[in-house]
């Protein structure tokens, strides 16, 4: 990862990697915003891809009304080449896929977006890339329907941190004009982990509603119906474990009620207030089965990861550990083994001190303030990486 000088446009060409509902709204949105945009899908998830093509074109409906054609590719060069923003929008479950196409390729004046990270740049330590960011969320909550697209909210805000720190201001600038919310910037991609409530949400209203799913192949709403007092108090305990983690970081992170508050701007009172009221949540329908990215990819790349993170720091974890088990028996996964665990992440080795030195906040981490005047009144700036 060495410096390097590059220009960017002040609209600079997009490429999104992942066509599923999260990239193909955000494609949407940002060629709707005079970006160009160029969709690649990995050659073996071309479902909603086949789907789009036979109608010609993705209309998206609810929150955000857009018809649209869209242009994709199956071959990640043409990607690369299309663009040095890379927007990684396939669950982190599929990151490693990706990931073994992108290493074919020097990168060093790419940055990657991975929306949500979920520590993706740990998992990619290896890669050439100038410089890779990870969110906690997607900014917006969708659904694809065959070949539609149903928007049911867009997020006000999203955590975000770099892989790198001392990065230009242009270059927050840029990455601020190009995603659609307003981006609040973290210390750490383990801080950007810890935001990712749907770790809280997910896996305890799969898990506690199992039956359910299963029996009416998912014929009810998830939140509305399936987050009752009950799973919000097991919930409860999950997030008081994830914001001890943070603690022993340096951070005081809210409970998952205040940051979905926070990045919906709601005011929910309780989770079920929020299950109940919520428009982005509460038209959920659930999951026709387990073998859904609820469990399939939160339990693995974000409890798991919770769950080493607060053992190895001496924070009791036995809520999380609870459920990675419960769900591991009842799915007949592994995830303590598949899951991104302090191995996987390469933090295996890492004293608990060291480990806290090398993510906690420090005051120099918050994003640089720009003053308007300092932009080049032009097409192309400069970006330096140094
Ligand atoms: N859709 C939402 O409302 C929403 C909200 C919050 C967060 N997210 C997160 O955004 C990400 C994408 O969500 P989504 O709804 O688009 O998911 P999705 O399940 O539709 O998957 C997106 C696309 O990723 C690709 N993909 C899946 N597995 C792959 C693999 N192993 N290799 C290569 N490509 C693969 C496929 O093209 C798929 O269509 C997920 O991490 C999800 O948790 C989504
Ligand atoms: O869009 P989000 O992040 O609020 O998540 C809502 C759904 O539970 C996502 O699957």
């Amino acid at each position: 990862m060495s410096p390097h000088l590059e220009v960017v446009e002040m609209r600079p060409r997009i490429s999104i990697l992942g066509a599923g509902a999260a990239g193909l709204a955000l494609a949407l949105d940002l060629q709707n915003r005079g970006f160009q945009v160029l969709v690649y899908s990995h050659s073996d998830h071309l479902r909603h891809v086949n789907a789009i093509q036979k109608t010609g074109c993705l209309t998206a409906t609810g929150a955000m009304q857009i018809s649209a054609q869209l242009r994709f590719t199956t071959d990640m060069g043409a990607a690369i080449g299309f663009s040095s923003i890379l927007i990684l929008t396939v669950p982190s479950t599929g990151q490693e896929t990706l990931l073994e196409e992108l290493q074919n390729f020097a990168l060093h004046r790419h940055t990657i977006i991975a929306i949500p990270g979920n520590l993706f740049s740990l998992v990619a330590k290896d890669l050439q890339v100038g410089c890779i960011l990870e969110t906690n969320l997607s900014p917006y909550s969708c659904r694809m329907h065959d070949s539609s697209l149903v928007v049911l909210g867009k997020k006000d805000q999203l955590f975000i941190a770099a892989s790198h720190q001392n990065m230009p201001p242009i270059f927050y600038t840029t990455i601020e004009s190009i995603l659609p919310v307003t981006l609040k910037w973290c210390s750490s991609v383990i801080e950007v982990s810890l935001l990712n409530i749907n770790g809280v949400f997910h896996p305890l209203m799969m898990i506690m509603n199992a039956g359910w799913i299963e029996s009416t192949d998912g014929g009810f709403f998830i939140y509305r119906d399936g987050l009752t007092p009950a799973v919000a108090n097991a919930m409860d305990a999950v997030d008081r474990v994830r914001m001890q983690v943070g603690e022993a970081f340096g951070l005081q992170l809210k409970s998952a009620l205040e940051v979905s508050n926070e990045c919906y701007k709601h005011t929910f009172s309780s989770l079920v207030d929020l299950a109940q009221n919520s428009g982005p949540h509460n038209q959920l329908k659930a999951p026709q089965n387990l073998g859904h990215r609820n469990l399939s990819e939160d339990v693995p790349d974000l409890l798991v990861t919770w769950m080493g993170l607060a053992e190895h720091l001496g924070i009791d974890a036995s809520p999380i550990r609870a459920v990675v088990v419960l769900v591991s028996m009842s799915t007949g996964v592994d995830y303590l083994k598949v899951g991104r665990n302090l191995q996987k992440l390469r933090l295996e080795g890492v004293e608990s001190e060291e480990l806290v030195v090398r993510f906690s906040v420090t005051e120099k981490k918050e994003r640089p303030v720009v003053s308007i005047e300092t932009f080049p009144q032009r097409d192309t700036m400069i970006m330096s990486q140094l």
